[in-house]
C-alpha cells in the first residue's frame, strides 16, 4: 500500500508508567529511519485540545530510555471526552499536518483513539503502556515488570519488620480491576494469601489460611490484596481479621503510586522500543485502528476493539502455585 504518512504526531496518555519514555524514544527514532516527521503532543489529549506540541527529532529523545514517568506528561482529559472538545483536537490535528497518531496509554486512551477515528477518520495505532497488564492482545504492558520489581523489593523490606515482630503484614498492591501484580508479586514474595478481583475470596477462607500457617508453625505472614480486590479494601479486611484473631499483631502497609515511578527495568526498555518501532512501521503499511503488543515474544496487532473489550484471564497455574507454597 502506498505511504500516505508524512507526520505523525504520539502522546502518552492515562496513568503514567515507566517504559513510556522507551517508547516514545522508539516512535520519534522511527519515524526519522523512515524520513517521517515527529511531534510530540504534551499531556494527553489535553494536547491536541490545546494545541500543545513539539517537533521532536532522534537527539530530543535523549537520554531518556532510562527515565521513569513520561517527559511528554500524560492527564485524564475530561475534555477529549465530549464531541466538541474531539472536534478542537481534530482542528489543530489539521493545522499542525498531523497524518496518523500513536497513542501510549491504557484502554481508556485507546477507546478514546478509536471514537476519534471514527468521528474524523484519523489512522492511530495504540501502544499498551500501564503498570496493570491488564490489556487484551499482549502478553506485557510496558511499566508492568518495572512495577513487579518495585513491589517484590518493597516487601521483601516489609518482610524484615514481620519477621523481627512477628507480625502479619497486608499489603495492598497497584490494579484498579485486575489481579495480576498482586498474584505475580505474591507467588515472588512468598505471600500466604493473595487477594485479587478475579477470585472469589472470603474473609473466613484467609483466616483458614493464616490459622494453617500459624498451626504449621509460622510466626509471620505477608498478605498481598490488590486494590480491586471485592472485600472492602485492605483496612477492612486487616480489621476483620483482627476481630477474630485479636492475638495477631497486624499491620497494613499501602505501597500507591510508588509502584508506578522508576526507572524501567530491562524487559520494559526493551518491550517499549520494539513495539514503539512497531506502531510507526504499522501506520507506514496503512494499518490502523490496532495496538500493537507482544505474545510468545513476538510483535503481534490486534483490533483495538478486542483490546479495549477483553480481557487477559488470571492464569490458574499460577494461583495454584500461590496455594501449594503457602503450605
Ligand atoms: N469514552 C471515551 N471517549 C473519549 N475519550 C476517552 C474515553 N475514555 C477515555 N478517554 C480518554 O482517554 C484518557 C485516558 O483514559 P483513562 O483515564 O481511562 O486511562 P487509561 O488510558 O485506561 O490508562 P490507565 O487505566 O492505565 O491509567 C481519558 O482521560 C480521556 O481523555
Ligand atoms: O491515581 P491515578 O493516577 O488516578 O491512578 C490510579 C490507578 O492507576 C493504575 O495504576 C493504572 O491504571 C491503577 O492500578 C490505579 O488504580
Ligand atoms: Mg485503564
Amino acid at each position: 500500500m502506498a505511504n500516505k504518512v508524512k507526520r505523525i504526531g504520539v502522546l502518552t496518555s492515562g496513568g503514567d508508567a515507566p517504559g513510556m519514555n522507551a517508547a516514545l524514544r522508539a516512535v520519534v527514532r522511527a519515524c526519522k529511519y523512515y524520513d517521517l516527521q515527529s511531534v510530540g503532543i504534551r499531556q494527553g489529549y489535553e494536547g491536541l485540545i490545546n494545541s500543545d506540541m513539539i517537533e521532536l527529532g532522534p537527539r530530543s529523545v535523549k537520554n531518556i530510555i532510562n527515565q521513569g514517568g513520561t517527559v511528554l506528561k500524560t492527564a485524564r482529559s475530561a475534555e477529549f471526552r465530549t464531541p466538541e472538545g474531539r472536534l478542537k483536537a481534530y482542528k489543530h490535528l489539521k493545522d499542525n499536518n498531523i497524518d496518523a497518531l500513536v497513542v501510549i496509554g491504557g484502554d481508556g486512551s485507546f477507546t478514546g483513539a478509536n471514537i476519534f477515528h471514527k468521528e474524523f477518520g484519523v489512522p492511530f495505532i495504540g501502544i499498551p503502556g500501564t503498570i496493570d497488564n491488564d490489556i487484551f492482545g499482549t502478553d506485557f504492558t510496558i511499566g508492568y515488570d518495572t512495577a513487579l520489581n518495585t513491589v517484590i523489593e518493597a516487601v521483601d523490606k516489609l518482610r524484615d519488620t514481620a519477621t523481627s515482630h512477628d507480625r502479619v503484614f497486608f499489603v495492598e498492591v497497584m490494579g484498579r480491576d485486575a489481579g495480576f501484580i498482586a498474584l505475580n508479586t505474591g507467588i515472588a514474595s512468598g505471600a500466604q494469601d493473595i487477594l485479587i478481583p478475579e477470585q472469589r475470596d472470603s474473609v473466613q477462607e484467609l483466616c483458614e489460611s493464616l490459622e494453617r500457617s500459624e498451626k504449621s508453625g509460622k510466626k509471620s505472614s505477608i498478605v498481598i490484596v490488590a486494590e480491586g480486590e471485592k472485600l472492602g479494601g485492605v483496612y477492612e479486611l486487616a480489621k476483620q481479621v483482627q476481630q477474630k484473631h485479636p492475638e495477631y499483631d497486624i499491620r497494613v502497609t499501602v505501597l500507591g503510586h510508588i509502584q508506578r515511578g522508576g526507572s524501567p527495568t530491562c524487559h520494559d526498555r526493551v518491550l517499549a522500543s520494539r513495539l514503539g518501532i512497531a506502531a510507526v512501521e504499522g501506520l507506514i503499511e496503512g494499518k490502523t485502528n490496532l495496538m500493537a503488543g507482544i505474545r510468545s515474544n513476538k510483535v503481534v496487532f490486534t483490533p483495538i476493539d478486542e483490546a479495549i473489550k477483553k480481557h487477559n484471564e488470571i492464569d490458574t497455574e499460577l494461583i495454584k502455585v500461590a496455594n501449594i507454597l503457602a503450605i
